[in-house]
């Protein structure tokens, strides 16, 4: 463990510059280390992530201590890393000081003790919830004073690692199996609202394993899973991902809908539309067709206007309901940012809101938990478009996923989705239903059958081409 802290210590500088992406700078770092283990690498990426995590926190404690900053820094993540479970270890902060203490120089050993027993309560809120400023004052106007320390406190975990069984190649029930085979360290259960998500306790390395190789799932939160129950495509369907990204809400949605119908990928991103080619290649999906566009007003997207049944919107954002895996992206976004992000979303969903048929369905979907970017969005879009319906969520979900009498994340008061880290353990997201009207002319057009939908689509695709 000696080398774990002092990885930490060159990798800190870097980090904590915020002037990448944690994970970009972490990978990079192991590329260059190539002489690490998968165990050694789990325990550096943990413990650099919780630095992120608790930064207010670590760094107040670290001001008093022995030796640099970095190395007291590297010390409160090594410590809040084995003690959070993360590593399959769930150590309490006691017995996970001890597993340090061969490699603690002298007066350390005492230090983390005295860490361990700070009382939280004493603590100024900013330091105590390692919130910037402004989104500790955001999450007091949202979800409100009452209940943003829960919501602080479910954002400072690690998420748990999420499967979806991939059904076009296997159960749910197998996944479980197969995950359960793995060894004693870890354990998989079933997610509890997500019809085909496996939860494992403990983070093994997947992707050499068979299962991975095979296709038979991928890594994806509960939240996101149940994303793909929002849009609700249909076998035989024109669908669009509008921002598929790397296609993690692509594949769940192709393979709801049993890799039938045609599948639009589209993305500004080359570089994430590439790192779909080989999860599709594993999924076994034959009704994918990613798109690179060069904005959401791309020509090849006017192609398709009026043609589509339903697309999803999963829009660029702040991020803030993914902090548990992403903690940088709180040191790293601004107000200022947020505002820049709110013109994008609001720009792409209204260009996205052209492909649809009348009748048609579109998501409008965020990992946010800022009302700016999300209820804001989804209002100021109906006020532009009147000739959109907000669906509610209820009525799209029900009778899926029941909690409470309504279905998860939906609400009376109001049309749209919403889960939240405190309350759902799940990321944070967002989702608006919206229904384009029926005209008169677009009845007769409703009226194709299978046949000619079919001759009209192998048309698109060879537009898009
Ligand atoms: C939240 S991410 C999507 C994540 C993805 N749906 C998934 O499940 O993995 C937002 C995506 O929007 C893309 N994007 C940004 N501007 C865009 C635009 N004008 N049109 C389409 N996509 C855009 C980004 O490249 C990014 O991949």
């Amino acid at each position: 463990m000696p080398q774990h802290a002092i990885h930490l210590e060159r990798l800190l500088p870097e980090l904590l510059s915020f002037e990448q992406p944690a994970d970009r700078v972490v990978s990079r770092y192991f590329r260059a280390e190539p002489q690490l283990g998968n165990r050694d690498r789990a325990l550096i990426a943990e413990s650099a992530f919780a630095i992120l995590r608790r930064k207010n926190e670590f760094s107040q404690f670290a001001v008093s201590g022995e030796g640099s900053q970095a190395r007291r820094l590297a010390l409160l993540g090594l410590l809040s890393a084995l003690s959070e479970g993360g590593l399959g270890s769930a150590n309490r902060a006691e017995s996970a000081i001890a597993d340090l203490a061969h490699v603690l120089k002298p007066g350390e050993y005492e230090w983390l003790q005295r860490f361990a027993t700070v009382d939280p309560a004493a603590l100024n809120p900013l330091v105590r919830n390692n919130l910037p400023e402004w989104l500790w004052d955001a999450f007091g106007k949202y979800p409100g004073e009452d209940t943003r320390e829960e919501l602080a406190k479910a954002l400072m975990h690690p998420a748990l690692l999420d499967l979806r069984a991939n059904t076009m190649k296997t159960t749910r029930e197998e996944l479980l199996v197969q995950m359960n085979a793995l060894g004693g360290r870890y354990q998989a259960i079933p997610t509890p609202y997500a019809p085909d998500g496996v939860r494992i306790m403990g983070k093994p390395a997947l992707q050499n394993t068979a299962g991975f190789k095979a296709g038979m799932f991928e890594v994806q939160d509960e939240g996101s899973q149940l994303l793909a129950y929002l849009l609700a495509p249909k076998r035989g369907e024109m669908v669009v991902d509008f921002c598929a990204g790397a296609g993690g809400k692509t594949l769940a949605i192709g393979a709801l809908m049993r890799s039938t119908g045609r599948l639009y990928a589209l993305d500004t991103s080359e570089r994430r539309l590439a790192n779909l080619k080989p999860r599709q290649a594993r999924s076994g999906l034959s009704n994918v067709h990613p798109v690179w566009i060069d904005s959401e007003n791309d020509s090849k997207i006017k192609r398709l206007a009026g043609k589509i049944d339903r697309v999803l919107v999963d829009a660029p954002c702040s991020g803030m309901g993914t902090l548990r895996r992403n903690p940088d992206l709180k040191w790293r976004q601004t107000p200022e940012g947020v505002l820049e992000l709110n013109e994008k979303q609001m720009n792409i969903l209204s260009s996205a809101s052209r492909l649809l048929k009348p009748g048609g369905r579109l998501v409008y979907a965020t990992c946010s938990l800022l009302p700016q970017e999300n209820q804001q969005i989804a209002e100021a879009f109906l006020e532009k478009h009147p000739n959109f319906e907000a669906v509610p969520a209820a009525e799209v979900l029900k009778p899926l996923f029941p909690k409470d009498k309504l279905p998860l994340g939906c609400s009376l008061d109001n049309p749209w989705w919403q889960l939240w880290p405190h309350i759902h353990g799940t990321d944070g997201f967002f989702g608006a239903v919206f229904q384009k009207k029926a005209s008169v002319s677009a009845l007769t057009v409703d009226k194709d059958d299978e046949k000619s939908v079919k001759v009209k689509s192998k048309k698109v695709v060879k537009e898009l081409k």
